[in-house]
């Protein structure tokens, strides 16, 4: 098998309480992700998904542990820019992940600017295309977060992650603020841009129907460590650890046969 694109080995956060004694949100966690893989991350609220996705993507320290990117270590803290360009993260809130003071245009650009050397109208051109790439029509490049939907919003922080062309995005319940049409659009769309660009996904979600139609392999967390992790068909039709079971075992019967 190929050399993964992300690993991440012995992940650790340990945060100080005002009692005191320590809290451990994450403990021991080791991941790893193909080239064009999505590796789902699920679990109760506070179990330390997105804990794990932050050290993964640089955003917090880690108290312990490394994440590797294409077989090299990435420094524990202060990332090097072109280490930053190539792990991206879309926030489960479209809309306030938006600078609201910038149009559409401003904020694909930003990392367009930050990364690459191009000229405006070099600039531009992407900026289209990627509108184009996220379903979104060229006019709206002039608008403001304000002045689109949550769907359309999490559409351009899609376009704003991908300006950066990077081998992994961190999904952090990107649909979960959205409606049931728009997350299953939203969902078909990071299938596509999976297919057509190789890019890896670590995707977080609270709702089991989101994890299984993205998921090739899910990671179950409890209480900050992982309890079970293996292909998606096996998480869900065979599930070994009892916390597991009693996660699919909770899902509505009616959603049931779509598993099938
Ligand atoms: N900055 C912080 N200081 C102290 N504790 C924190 C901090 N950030 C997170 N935690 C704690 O770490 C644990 C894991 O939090 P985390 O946000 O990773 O969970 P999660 O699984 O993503 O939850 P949710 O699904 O609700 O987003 C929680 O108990 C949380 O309260």
């Amino acid at each position: 098998m190929s050399e993964p694109v992300l690993e991440a080995a012995g992940l650790r956060k340990v945060y100080p309480t005002r009692a005191g004694a320590d809290f451990t949100a994450v403990d021991q966690v080791s991941l790893t992700l193909e080239k064009g893989e999505t590796l789902g991350i699920v679990g109760e609220s506070g179990s330390g998904k997105t804990t794990v996705a932050k050290m993964v993507a640089g955003m917090i320290p880690v108290t312990s542990g490394e994440t590797r990117l294409s077989g090299k270590t990435l420094a524990a803290s202060g990332r090097s820019k072109a280490d930053k360009r190539d792990i991206q993260y879309i926030f489960q809130d479209p809309v306030s992940s938006l600078n609201p003071r910038m149009k559409v245009r401003d904020i694909i650009a930003e990392p367009l600017k930050l990364y690459f050397k191009l000229s405006p109208k070099e600039i531009d051109a992407r900026v289209d295309t990627l509108l184009g790439d996220v379903g979104l029509p060229l006019e709206y490049r002039l608008r403001y977060p304000k002045e689109l939907s949550g769907g359309q919003c999490q559409r351009v922080g899609i376009a704003r992650a991908l300006a950066a062309e990077p081998s992994v995005i961190v999904c952090d319940e990107p649909t979960s603020a959205l409606d049931m049409t728009i997350q299953s659009q939203i969902l078909e769309l990071l299938k596509d841009l999976q297919r057509s660009k190789g890019v890896s996904y670590l995707f977080i979600a609270h709702g089991l129907e989101v994890i299984y139609s993205i998921s090739h392999r899910v990671m179950v967390m409890k209480e900050g460590k992982v309890v079970e992790e293996g292909e998606t068909a096996d998480i869900f039709h065979r599930p070994q650890h009892p916390y597991t079971q009693s996660l699919i075992g909770a899902i509505p019967r009616i959603q049931i046969p779509q598993f099938d």
